[in-house]
């Protein structure tokens, strides 16, 4: 499906959405309750990825396609490893099949696992025979993915003698780290994170609420927040609209276990203030930015660029750089390693896209600079190459120009109704 979203000024100053749950929490979850059944869940992620993870592990079939979901490809290979008496291939799409995982499968490997490669040496699909892991110490490069991490760690309560896993290089993804240690210690489970060892005990209890370490009883539902990397299109959108717009968002807490929470700061650069109100957050355009905003370094021979090391927060660097392209500011992003092995080579689509648009963008393996242009080109289609966040991270630029995003329903891996909550707030949007 192609579609055009015209020019479009949001009619409603008061307008309100509701996001699904964080897909990064909702998958961990789902791990954690394929291991401790009476987990409850409330807010789940209606993402494919999560109803891909629901039903991978639902399922009795030996053979469990994950698709595009990068989650789900590593936390279940992990998962089936420990499986014992288990035999399944797990597969997913072609650019899954050129995700790296080998770095994932050493390591469980190491740990006694059986796993064998069935097309191409270090990437899926995998042939897993499920075991009875009783190793608990394992070294493992940690700057390729922080999947790989959580992905250990997810099954380490349940290993015979828990897990101690040294880091090795420069961790990326951090707080998808944490996020997972913080849902094991909700649930119960004590882990110990310090310089580059991370420790988790072993869990034999089936009732994990009732050792939380929150005050939780048994039972208990886990509430996940809603996504931010969802939401950072809406902060996009507000950035590139008129001073006085205000979105609301449902539902967010100020002390989030995301990290592309950090949004709320970054966005202050582009005009957005984000207010915390209940279980809401409003988001308000406040002041003008042109090309000089708040909180800048001074480049060369004067201008002014936004710089951000988003190594903590890959997800959003698609939105930030099409956010500064429609206000005509420049960029130097950095920490962007991760970018190439996601959905698609994140980097080479960004500047591919922008050019399009008539921006002028340079990268490099973990950088984007983007040049401060004032033009952008009318009626241009934008390629998502099977990468739902290229299709989110250029729709708000429908607010600058007519705009077409091909194959649209890539959304959907993260964010099934984007393009229904977006003409709740007066974009139009038609088939092309
Ligand atoms: O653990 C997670 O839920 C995720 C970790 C990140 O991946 P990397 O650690 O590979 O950067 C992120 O990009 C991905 O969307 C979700
Ligand atoms: C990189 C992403 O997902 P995954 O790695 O889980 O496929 C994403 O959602 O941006």
């Amino acid at each position: 499906m192609n579609i055009q979203i015209q020019k479009s000024e949001i009619h409603d100053l008061q307008s309100s959405i509701s996001i699904t749950g964080s897909k990064s929490e909702s998958n961990r979850l789902l791990l954690l309750q394929a291991l401790f059944p009476n987990i409850e869940i409330d807010n789940l992620s209606n993402s494919d990825d999560s109803k891909v993870m629901t039903e991978a592990l639902l399922t009795s079939s030996n053979v469990i396609d994950v698709h595009h979901a990068g989650t789900a490809m590593r936390f279940l290979t992990a998962y089936f490893a420990t499986q014992d008496g288990r035999e399944v291939v797990l597969t997913g799409s072609d650019r899954m099949k050129q995700r790296p995982i080998k770095i994932l499968v050493d390591a469980l490997k190491s740990l006694g696992a059986e796993i064998s490669y069935l097309e191409s040496d270090g990437l899926p699909p995998l042939k897993i025979t499920g075991k009875k892991l009783t190793k608990n110490k394992v070294t493992l490069q940690a700057n390729v993915s922080s999947q790989y991490i959580s992905a250990l760690l997810l099954i380490a309560p349940k290993l015979e003698n828990g897990l101690e896993l040294t880091l090795e290089g420069k961790i990326t993804s951090v707080p998808y780290i944490n996020m997972t240690l913080n849902l094991l210690n909700q649930i119960g489970v004590k882990t110990d994170f310090q310089n580059n060892v991370v420790e988790v005990n072993q869990q034999s209890t089936t009732s994990p609420y009732r050792k939380g370490t929150f005050g939780r009883v048994n039972n208990q539902k886990s509430l996940i927040e809603s996504d931010w990397s969802s939401a950072s299109y809406f902060y996009s959108i507000v950035a590139l609209s008129a001073v006085g717009t205000e979105i609301s968002l449902s539902s967010y807490k100020q002390n989030s276990l995301q990290g592309d929470s950090v949004l709320s700061e970054i966005y202050k650069d582009f005009g957005v203030e984000t207010t915390f109100e209940n279980n809401s957050i409003l988001l308000q355009k406040s002041t003008i930015v042109n090309q000089k905003p708040a909180r800048t370094e001074k480049v060369g021979s004067g201008g002014s660029l936004i710089s951000l090391d988003l190594s903590n927060a890959p997800d959003i660097a698609q939105t930030i750089a099409v956010t500064c392209f429609g206000l005509g500011i420049s960029c130097v992003l950095t920490g962007l390693h991760t970018l190439k092995i996601k959905e698609t080579d994140r980097l080479f689509a960004l500047k591919t896209e922008i050019e399009k648009l008539g921006g002028q963008v340079a990268i490099t393996e973990d950088s984007l600079t983007l040049d401060s242009s004032n033009n952008i080109k009318s009626n241009i289609a934008i390629d998502t190459y099977n990468d739902h966040r290229m299709a989110l991270a250029f729709a708000p630029l429908a607010l600058k120009t007519s705009i077409k995003i091909n194959n649209a329903e890539v959304v959907s891996k993260s964010y099934p109704s984007f393009w229904e909550d977006l003409k709740s707030i007066g974009f139009q949007i038609k088939t092309d």
